[in-house]
């Protein structure tokens, strides 16, 4: 399977202090890889990094073949940040068109990024203020699919969703995937794990496991992932 995003010897400091030493692994392309561990263990500075707009001491970030952040990545891999990045005072298709224009996109590439994420049913003039956080999140979504990219990373879109939601968000990032999109996506909810094709636990800057939920599961003897994340922190 090709790789979509390669990390090797990874090390970066933040206010002077170390939040990565020395961190490898790849993502393989057409996958949801979950990157997972508690707040504060370093999965925005991970994310960041693979983006490119961390800075980092030492190691490397190769995204679709080229270094993290490279000018060429700009159209093909797209970030989600947790801050909302959307325009309140505009409609669904008035923000989605308008990161359209950004990447060089059509009018028909906006509106099958609306399709995609389920919001073509609205009405066309509804402002986005009038969403609920769900239907905001998606449109966030849509802004960053449209024009299909190579690579999608987010950064726990599913925070503070309710289970139904989330859900149906989970699907939808899979039928992205099926459609060849690689998607790298932060949690810190651990239910999450088991939505995931491959998984990267990560826990005070170091992985403590790299590896599909089943194969964890057998390493460590535990059906619950959440349990399985407990017995990997407890033995590193
Ligand atoms: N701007 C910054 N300057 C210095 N240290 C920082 C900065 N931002 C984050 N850190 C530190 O880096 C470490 C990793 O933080 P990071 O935000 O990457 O964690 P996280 O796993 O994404 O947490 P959360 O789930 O809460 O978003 C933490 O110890 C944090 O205090």
């Amino acid at each position: 399977m090709a790789t979509a995003i390669t990390v090797r010897a990874l090390t970066v400091h933040r206010g002077g202090r170390p939040i990565f030493d020395s961190l490898t692994f790849t993502v393989e392309a057409g996958t949801v890889t979950g990157l997972l561990g508690p707040s504060g263990s370093g999965k925005t500075t991970l994310i960041r990094s693979v983006v490119g707009v961390q800075i980092t001491k030492s190691g490397s970030v190769e995204v679709l073949g080229e270094p993290a952040g490279s000018p060429s990545l700009r159209s093909r891999v797209r970030y989600v940040t947790q801050e909302p990045s959307i325009y309140s005072d505009l409609t669904i298709a008035e923000n989605v068109g308008y990161f359209a224009t950004l990447y060089g996109c059509t009018k028909p590439e906006a509106e099958r990024a609306i399709a995609a994420v389920h919001l073509d049913t609205l009405p066309r003039k509804q402002l986005v203020r009038d969403l609920s956080g769900g239907q905001r999140t998606r449109v966030t979504l849509a802004c960053a699919l449209v024009g299909a990219p190579e690579v999608l990373v987010l950064d726990e879109p599913t925070v503070g969703l309710d289970p139904v939601l989330r859900e149906d968000l989970w699907r939808m990032f899979h039928r992205i995937a099926d459609d060849g999109t690689s998607i790298l996506i932060s949690s810190h909810v651990m239910d999450e794990a088991r939505r995931c094709d491959r998984l990267l636990f990560m826990r005070d800057g170091r992985l403590i496991a790299d590896d599909t939920p089943a194969d964890i599961r057998t390493r460590t003897g535990q059906d619950d992932l959440e349990d399985a994340f407990l017995a990997l922190a407890s033995h590193t």
